[in-house]
């Protein structure tokens, strides 16, 4: 093995996946952290006495963010109070082994934990959607209830902002997803550190993983002996991000740099000024941020509660449908659902408008 090239004098014994270079253990654990205090700072991801979530999975890209934040707030005094958010979506053989993790986490890093149920928010696992939705349309429901239910816990515990796991393959994926589906309104915003302003937009998510790549998170969790959970969803994976990821694995092979060199063209381009983002505003129903007046969690909920699972799925004129053909259906028979969110309500006095 060559010596290290930081010229500590040490043997190398990795190679370094996002700049080749040849380091010891403790140089390399030096360069992995002292980027990710880099993009800390250089972006203002964090201000003093910030209370912070970090949004814990369980997995390594959570569980290194956790060890790392704790490490650089005591190292260059950030003045954060960390706390752990998980939520619970209910599945089975996947969900609760990783959340025995993160409780592990908790109790080694010494940071408060805090789990929010699908159950308890929407009254639903995932395990009971998926029997009423079938495998293809499940991650739709996932991702929607999981990005509410990190506002709610985070609103909950009164934090600043949420930290979340996304490294610089994730964002890579997401930059090519995004332009294989001429979704320009997204790639305009995909690559943002910082979104949600705490007021209109909801809470500030931030992501100190950013120029983090992937394989350097699973190098440093195993040279730092971190304990992970490294288990693949039980439920069918999001195909079209399944392509993306795979088309990049793939670039990265012929030169690993293609990573950065995709998330710097998704920072650099520049989209026409009449592509638009959808503004946001609150969900008449529940109240949190939404770009329509009913927010996709609640059009989601509502489908299931009624026994019309496909509501929100695709379109949302033939939502508009739907609910309009209900409303009088329900004006007319009163056998809405009896459900905790329905918005039954809302339709009867009228107050409901989707766009
Ligand atoms: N159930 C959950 N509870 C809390 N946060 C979550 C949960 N699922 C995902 N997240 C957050 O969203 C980030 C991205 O989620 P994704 O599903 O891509 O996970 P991942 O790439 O497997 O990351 P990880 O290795 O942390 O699980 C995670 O790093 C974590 O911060």
């Amino acid at each position: 093995m060559p010596k290290c090239s930081a010229k500590c004098g040490n043997k190398a014994i990795l190679k370094r996946p996002k700049t080749g270079d040849a380091l010891c253990k403790e140089c390399f654990f030096d360069a992995f952290e002292t980027e990710i205090h880099y993009t800390i700072t250089k972006c203002t991801l964090f201000k003093p006495n910030m209370t912070v979530a970090i949004a814990a999975s369980g997995g390594k890209d959570s569980t290194v963010l956790a060890y790392v934040l704790k490490l650089l707030n005591k190292k260059y005094n950030y003045g954060l109070k960390l706390v752990l958010l998980s939520i619970d979506e209910g599945i089975t053989g996947y969900r609760d082994d990783s959340l025995n993790t993160v409780k592990q986490n908790r109790d080694d890093y010494e940071m408060p934990l805090k789990i929010l149920s699908y159950k308890d928010l929407y009254g639903w696992t995932m395990d009971e959607i998926v029997e009423k939705v079938g495998r293809k349309n499940n991650c739709t429901f996932c991702g929607v209830f999981r990005r509410q239910a990190l506002d709610r816990g985070a609103a909950l515990l009164k934090v600043d902002c949420i930290a979340t796991g996304h490294n610089a393959d994730d964002i890579a994926e997401t930059v090519l997803m995004n332009v294989l589906r001429g979704d320009l309104a997204r790639l305009k915003r995909c690559t943002a550190i910082i979104t949600g302003n705490g007021s209109g937009d909801g809470i500030p998510r931030v992501k100190p993983l950013k120029y983090t790549f992937e394989k350097e998170i699973v190098m440093y969790a195993y040279f730092r002996k971190l304990l992970y959970f490294s288990t693949e969803c039980v439920f069918a994976p999001n195909a079209y991000r399944g392509h993306a990821r795979m088309l990049l694995k793939d670039l990265e092979k012929i030169d690993p740099t293609i990573i950065m060199n995709i998330i710097y063209s998704g920072e650099s381009i520049r989209v026409s000024e009449n592509t638009s983002l959808p503004s946001l505003t609150n969900c008449t129903n529940c109240g949190y941020v939404s770009s329509q007046q009913l927010c996709k969690a609640c059009v989601l909920l509502e489908g299931l509660n009624r026994g019309l699972p496909r509501l929100g799925i695709g379109k949302s004129s033939r939502v508009k449908q739907i609910l309009t053909e209900e409303k009088y259906n329900n004006l007319n028979s009163n056998s809405c659902v009896e459900a905790k969110n329905c918005l039954c309500k809302n339709l009867k006095d009228n107050s409901v408008n989707l766009k």
